[in-house]
């Protein structure tokens, strides 16, 4: 098999298979590999991936691809000139929140940390023509004399991906969803720090399927056509001062958005709010523990929440708000409110039908026959049967006490 050994791990370069549940299956021969050069349409998803990962991961990955979801037709959002940020992510037209914006293959799957030249090389030269001219043409914000292009080239546009296997951190370098610049105002929680822009965004998030090779970017809030589609490579939850610090030692460049360039005063305010959101998320009253404890008060979930949507909306931080809702939806579920579940309810179907649409079927299914909510939680009205049951034996107690 050959390959490149760093520390005790050995590490080679597998190509993906390509063809959506077909036979047609790319070896490991670079001349089959060039074979899919005209079967590779530019406008549409990659259909060519090399791998680089240790060796044990090989047998592990798929070996036939599940089809990848439908890319959106007409397309939702084109790559196009963002002045000085270089390209960027358009909205092609009106996009509503919870749509899949975009559907797209990766070109190659890389490690996050791998100090050594050649199979970063190699890679290169194992892609075919055409995955190469699209990798390449990404953006690269590290000198070559300190990185090998394709390391460069995923620094600057990887997101993070979980193999299967011994642990790793690796990136996916795909080719349309890096296009998407930076802002300060969407939500990091699961991107690595070795790896940018996001797994999990505010204004749109990206999840990866590796059955079907594939990551779909969905709408977390509605996009007007011509808008700019953006996401943070930082932790947005910082103040301004390390946001931009992080961004010009990693990518180099000063970020001017709404959040960035507001006045000190306002900047002030911005960074006491994400300071709160911050402490809020550490200490924030869990649906679980609010649910198991009958001294918490009934709207206690509710208040504590609304807290934090309201924190979050003042900083168009969208990506909090389905959790959020979600957690509403289920303490409402809890206290047998009906009105107050589907307010909560019909706002998770909408954001999620697209996105998670076993999500928002379950919640479908409970709007319409409440007596099937069961979760760890608890049953459809079970904090409210708790209420009254404790309220009962309480008046036996009193009538109990002796004169
Ligand atoms: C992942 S790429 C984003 C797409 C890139 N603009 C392109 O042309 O492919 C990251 C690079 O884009 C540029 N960039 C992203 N967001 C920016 C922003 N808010 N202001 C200035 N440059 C930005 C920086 O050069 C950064 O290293």
């Amino acid at each position: 098999m050959g390959g490149w050994t760093h520390v005790d791990q050995t590490f080679v370069l597998h190509n993906a298979p390509i063809a959506d549940g077909s036979d047609e299956i790319i070896t490991d021969d670079r001349e089959e590999a060039a074979l899919v050069v005209d079967s590779e349409p530019e406008s549409c998803i990659a259909t060519a991936c090399v791998f680089l990962v240790t060796a044990p991961i090989v047998p592990l990955l798929p070996a036939v691809l599940a089809p990848p979801p439908p890319d959106p037709d007409p397309p939702y959002a084109v790559v196009r000139d963002a002045g000085w940020k270089g390209a960027g992510l358009f909205a092609a037209r009106d996009i509503p929140a919870g749509a899949r914006i975009l559907v797209d293959r990766p070109l190659a799957i890389v490690p996050a940390d791998l100090p050594i030249r050649e199979p970063f090389d190699a890679l290169l030269t194992r892609l075919t023509p055409n995955a190469r001219k699209r990798l390449t043409a990404l953006a690269n914000c590290k000198a070559l004399a300190d990185h090998p292009e394709a390391e460069g080239i995923a620094l600057t546009n990887a997101i993070r991906v979980e193999l299967p296997g011994p642990p790793g951190e690796y990136g996916a370098v795909l080719p349309r969803v890096p296009r998407a610049n930076h802002r300060c105002v969407a939500w990091h929680h699961s991107l690595s720090p070795a790896l940018t822009p996001a797994s999990c965004a505010l204004h749109a998030s990206v999840v990866f399927d590796l059955p079907s090779l594939s990551a779909s970017m969905y709408a977390l809030r509605p996009f007007a056509a011509g808008e700019e589609i953006t996401h943070s490579y930082v932790d947005v939850l910082g103040p301004r001062a390390a946001r931009q610090a992080a961004l010009s030692a990693r990518y180099a460049f000063r970020c001017d958005c709404p959040a960035c360039a507001l006045p000190p005063a306002a900047a002030a305010k911005s960074d006491a709010a994400r300071a709160a959101l911050r402490a809020w998320s550490a200490l924030r009253l869990r649906l679980g523990a609010w649910a198991a404890d009958p001294c918490r008060a009934d709207d206690a979930l509710h208040a504590s929440h609304a807290e934090a949507l309201a924190l979050a909306e003042s900083e168009a931080l969208h990506g909090l708000r389905v959790p959020l809702i979600e957690d509403c939806a289920r303490a409402s579920a809890l206290l047998g409110d009906y009105p107050a579940f589907c307010a909560h309810a019909q706002e998770v179907v909408r954001l999620c039908a697209v996105m998670d649409p076993e999500r928002a079927a379950r919640f479908t299914q409970w709007m319409r026959d409440p007596t099937t909510f069961a979760e760890p939680e608890g049953r459809w009205g079970q904090r409210k049967k708790q209420r009254e049951e404790l309220e009962r034996n309480r008046e036996i107690d009193d009538m109990s006490i002796p004169w």
